[in-house]
């Protein structure tokens, strides 16, 4: 698939108590991925929960935890349960095979198997994990800024939203509009448009306080940043440094625009959300309230926040 994207390198979990086991498979696998390692099945479920793993490779026999109960175990956690294992028989029967499998496995190596076999059956599943993450990324990427899509922000926003409730934080989100931009693309073109689009995106995506922070396209030229932990104050204050760095890019602006650069508007809200099965406020009630709030920068004559 030809993205323009760069997956980051894939990362394999060895499990294995021997240590000349993780030696050897360490030097097999260290130049194609990341290696993480646990020495029993137990550490493997806590390694497969805390961190960003892509397969595991685990001897059938680990300790404290077998493969296959590392498997049952894996499977049944709705944060793990897309994680490949590939468990490695030290004396393979046709029984454990099936057992293993009938676990989740995805598949069931031999340890007599040759190097370059072992090498080649990792590498394919490995491919699989891969394409999926790129269609991952896809479906969720918009594809001319690079921020993320509406798809995207409604399942992220959904789980800002219920943390929220949980821990009684406020949430602030901007709706980020481009002022006059029909007049930009009737004056520049569409392609310049584009061009225009992409800066201002990634201005906006500069312009997030803190790592949770989330920009995403919203539509057409159309911006969302969501504030996890922001109250309406904070979200104030990036609403006024983002129309400071739009300012700060000095884009020649379309004759009829009536400013010497391209400004964009923004409409800020914030909200605690509660939990109260009678009003089942929604977290769309967020989008709803900054988007009349942009409407009203708008109308007030663009290139501020409301
Ligand atoms: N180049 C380009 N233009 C786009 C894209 N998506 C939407 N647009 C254009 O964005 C313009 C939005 O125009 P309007 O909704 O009238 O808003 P506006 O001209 O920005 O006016 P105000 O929002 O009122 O300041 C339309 O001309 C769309 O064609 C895109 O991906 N690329």
């Amino acid at each position: 698939m030809t993205t323009g994207y760069t997956l980051p390198r894939s990362t394999l979990l060895l499990v294995d108590a021997d240590k000349q086991q993780i030696a050897t498979l360490r030097r097999m696998f260290s130049h194609e991925y990341n290696i993480e390692v646990a020495q029993d099945g137990k550490h493997a479920a806590n390694s497969a929960f805390d961190m960003d793993i892509d397969l595991i490779l685990c001897a059938v026999n680990s300790p404290l935890i077998s493969g296959s109960e590392l498997c049952a175990l894996v499977k049944n956690n709705p944060i793990t349960r897309h994680i490949p294992i590939i468990l490695l028989a030290d004396n393979a029967t046709a029984d454990e095979e099936q057992m293993c499998l009938e676990a989740g496995a995805i598949d069931y190596i031999s340890r007599a198997t040759l190097p370059p076999i072992l090498l080649s059956r990792v590498r394919n599943h490995m491919g699989l994990v891969e394409h999926q993450k790129m269609l991952e990324h896809v479906s969720s990427t918009d594809g001319l800024t690079g921020l993320a899509n509406r798809m995207q922000l409604d399942t992220t926003l959904n789980r800002v939203w219920h943390a929220a409730i949980r821990a009684g934080h406020s949430i602030g989100l901007l709706m980020i509009d481009i002022d006059h931009f029909k007049f930009y693309n009737d004056e520049f073109g569409h392609i310049q448009g584009d061009e225009c689009l992409k800066l201002v995106a990634s201005t906006i995506a500069k312009s997030k306080y803190r790592e949770e922070d989330f920009a995403a396209r919203y539509g057409g030229e159309e911006f969302v940043l969501l504030l996890p932990y922001t109250t309406l104050d904070g979200a104030k204050k990036v609403a006024k440094a983002l129309l400071k760095n739009i300012r700060q890019l000095k884009i020649p602006a379309p004759s009829r625009a009536g400013s010497d650069r391209v400004t964009v508007s923004v409409g800020v809200a914030a909200m605690s959300p509660k939990f109260d099965p009678l009003q089942n406020i929604s977290p769309m009630e967020l989008i709803n309230q900054a988007d009349m709030q942009l409407f009203k920068a708008k109308r007030a004559g663009r290139d501020r926040l409301c």
